[in-house]
């Protein structure tokens, strides 16, 4: 398929060449902006069940690193708040920068954080497959957590401890961040963010680009396209 990236020449800028939906109406990641989000009375709270998810595998896809889990039940799923069906979750992957608050891709008030948890979920009530959902204006719900640099712990890739205390979150409709782009994804941005030490986020930032077919390695960070156009969509904060 088409190759792109985060380089000068394959970066965000020039997606919209092969990837024309880039410039959608309903494009991610937005900035955030907190006192502009309307509180909603019927956002219900987020319930989030991973007790039994079991992860298959861990891999790095050329373009970030990527836990996938089993989604052939209903074990792992997110519902409640803005969402109408129970969403399956199927990988969950990380975007970084190189130093400092740059790596995350939603931003607050032009926030921006050292790096940003994506866990994708997919509508297995309406959708037959992961594919077709990942097609649909219903289809996929990602959960986005912020990660702020400090020096804490975080336990290994079991989602369940990856999550804050505190689920409030802001939800709008958006995209896929990367190509292809579907405009397919309901966002759900926790407003708390986790906190992973600096050695965590440096082995984020260890790892290369490895694809191979090609052999020259780049070094994988940056892997974040930056706030698109909120084209008049609203934002909405839970209660
Ligand atoms: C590098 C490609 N990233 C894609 C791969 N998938 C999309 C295509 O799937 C078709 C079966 S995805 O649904 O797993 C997905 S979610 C996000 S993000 N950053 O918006 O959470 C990007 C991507
Ligand atoms: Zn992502």
């Amino acid at each position: 398929g088409h190759h792109w990236g985060y380089g000068k020449e394959d970066g965000p800028s020039s997606w919209y060449k092969n990837y024309p939906v880039a410039e959608g109406n309903r494009q991610s990641p937005i900035d955030i902006v907190p006192n502009e989000a309307s509180r909603d009375r019927d956002l219900g709270p987020l319930m989030i069940n991973y007790d039994h998810c079991t992860s298959i595998n861990i891999s790095n896809n050329g373009h970030s690193v990527v836990v996938e889990f089993n989604d052939s039940d209903d074990r792992s799923v997110i519902k409640g708040g803005p969402l109408d069906n129970p969403y399956r979750l199927k990988q969950f992957h990380f975007h970084w920068g190189g130093k400092g608050h740059e790596g995350s891709e939603h931003t607050v008030s032009g926030k921006g954080f050292a790096s940003e948890l994506h866990l994708v979920h997919w509508n297995a009530v309406k959708y037959k497959t992961y594919g077709e959902a990942s097609t649909a204006p219903d289809g996929l719900a990602v959960l986005g957590i912020f990660l702020e640099g400090s020096i804490t712990d975080f336990k290994g890739f079991n989602p369940k401890c990856l999550l804050p205390s505190s689920l409030h979150f802001w939800t709008y409709l958006g995209s896929l961040t990367t190509p292809p782009l579907h405009e397919s994804v309901i966002w759900i941005v926790l407003k708390e963010p986790i906190e992973v030490s600096e050695k965590q986020l440096g082995m984020l930032r260890m790892l290369l680009f490895t694809e191979e077919e090609d052999n020259q390695k780049m070094r994988m960070e940056n892997n974040f396209r930056p706030p698109q156009p909120l084209k008049g969509r609203r934002v909405r904060s839970s209660n």
